[in-house]
């Protein structure tokens, strides 16, 4: 039980370390919790919050893995392996937009009050 949970952070950590896009996602995700402190967004916002960006960094983690078995199984260029990865990238692509207009949805009527003042 302990182990599974080291091998999972240690997994975590590597993502961090070796993918550009988590860093993104990490900085993103700051960005977004500071915004949701300052405007004080709802309960059930805040559960949509943390479940987009917990979704899209469980995603990014299961792409990483599968470009690296991909990788593991040929070093050549296969379509099959394009096909995989850029089926991968898709996942991550559509949550990263779904996730962009969850962002605007709950985060635009804020601005605009604030702006309106
Ligand atoms: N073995 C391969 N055969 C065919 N196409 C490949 C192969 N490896 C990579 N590709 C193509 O190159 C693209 C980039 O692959 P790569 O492994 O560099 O991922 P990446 O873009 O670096 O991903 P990330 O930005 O998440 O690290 C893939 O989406 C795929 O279209």
């Amino acid at each position: 039980m302990m182990a599974s949970f080291s091998f999972a952070i240690n997994g975590i950590r590597t993502a961090i370390m070796a993918e550009r896009n988590m860093r993104i996602h990490l900085v993103s995700s700051v960005i977004v919790i500071c915004c949701s402190i300052f405007f004080s967004i709802s309960t059930i916002e805040w559960l949509i919050i943390l479940l987009v960006i917990g979704g899209i960094f469980a995603l990014e983690l299961v792409n990483s893995a599968i470009e690296r078995v991909v990788d593991l199984v040929t070093e050549e260029y296969l379509s099959l392996a394009k096909q995989a990865k850029d089926l991968a990238a898709g996942a991550v692509f559509i949550y990263a937009i779904v996730s962009i207009v969850i962002g605007i949805v709950i985060f635009l009527p804020y601005m605009l009050t604030i702006l309106s003042r």
